[in-house]
């Protein structure tokens, strides 16, 4: 294990910011830590990089305890959203700045940032001002700048944040091409699950100062450990107390099943491909269907119609607040 976090708790005056986090970060692999705002997901991060102490527990990096190291000796690099990179200096020299204060040799420096700037498909700016940027291009630049000095472990706090919902999805999957070339082990804090899933290899999600659970995307999305797992990783709705993702419930005009739950259609809504129908279930819920324009065409599903409802089988369902029921009905 590349970084391996044991036991920390954090505390703000009395606020619990993080409580007995136990992680541990494989070599090589993209970890995102996803969870809402105020989580401690950032708090963990600057514990990690060593730029805040934790009130207990340790921190190794490499199999070497990091816990009181400073962070310029933890071999570490990292970007934040608002990376301030040195605005007078030209992409080449930002990139160059780490091996320069490290006095590496002349042409050593220059073949580097050469391969860098390639790298991050940023060769034609060298000469650039950032200013002279784009905002992800300017991203990409403190990415370079955070990979020069060759650090075992790269750390970045929603380094695609403050960017435009297009720019922010080139650079995501940008950064899983770098990341399976250069394979630095990276872990990058993110509250957008779909950035998760789409770009790491293991998801830790943090919630109100704790570890929910830690999986790959598929483990999480189909095996939540929770109800909040379920709820943050992706639509739920709920049939018969019970929450499951909305394209998990199958909708019939006759009972598929004995114990299918009959209702009305209350609204039919169409979103692109798919149609959201809104049943108001005997039992009294409120239930969230989803289907192809196809399904709904083949039902002839119209507002104020009698339906009956069932989980598809293999729908992973949670009965919350917190235990998982068995997959499936
Ligand atoms: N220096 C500080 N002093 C007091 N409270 C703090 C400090 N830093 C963070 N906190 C609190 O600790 C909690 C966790 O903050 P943190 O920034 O780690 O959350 P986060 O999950 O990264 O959230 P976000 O996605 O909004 O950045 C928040 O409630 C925050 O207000």
């Amino acid at each position: 294990m590349s970084i391996e976090v044991t036991g920390i708790n954090k505390k703000f005056g009395d606020f619990v910011a993080l409580e007995d986090i136990n992680v541990s970060l494989p070599t090589g692999q993209l970890t995102a830590l996803l969870g809402p705002s105020g989580g401690g997901k950032s708090t963990l991060l600057r514990i990690i990089a060593g730029l805040d102490s934790a009130d207990s527990g340790a921190v190794s990096i490499e199999g070497v305890d990091a816990t009181s190291l400073p962070p310029q000796k933890r071999n570490v690099g990292f970007v934040f959203q608002h990376y301030a990179v040195f605005k007078h200096m030209t992409v080449a020299k930002n990139v160059a700045f780490g091996l320069e204060i490290r006095k590496r040799p002349k042409a050593e420096i220059a073949e580097r940032v050469n391969e860098l700037l390639k790298l991050v498909h940023l060769e034609q700016f060298a000469k650039r001002l950032p200013s002279q940027l784009s905002g992800g291009q300017r991203q990409r630049l403190a990415l370079a700048r955070a990979l020069a000095v060759e650090p075992s472990v790269l750390l970045l706090d929603e380094p695609f944040g403050a960017l435009d919902a297009k720019v922010r999805k080139e650079l995501r999957d940008w950064l899983r091409r770098l990341h399976d070339e250069v394979h630095v082990t990276t872990v990058f804090v993110t509250h957008d699950q779909e950035e998760a899933l789409e770009v790491a290899d293991q998801i830790v999600v943090i919630n109100q100062g704790r570890v929910e659970q830690i999986g790959t995307p598929d483990e999480l999305y189909d095996e939540p450990a929770n109800d909040f797992v379920m709820s943050f990783l992706g639509e739920v709705t709920s049939l018969s107390g019970r929450l499951v993702r909305p394209h998990d419930i199958a909708v019939s005009t006759t009972p598929a099943l004995p114990e299918s739950v009959e209702g009305q259609v209350s609204r039919l809504l169409r979103v692109g491909f798919e149609v959201r129908a809104t049943v108001l279930t005997d039992e009294g819920e409120t239930v969230s269907a989803t289907m192809t324009r196809t399904q709904a065409r083949a039902l002839g599903l119209r507002e104020g119609q009698s339906v009956w409802l069932d989980a598809v089988p293999g729908a992973t369902t949670v009965s919350p607040p917190g235990r998982r029921v068995a997959a499936g009905l």
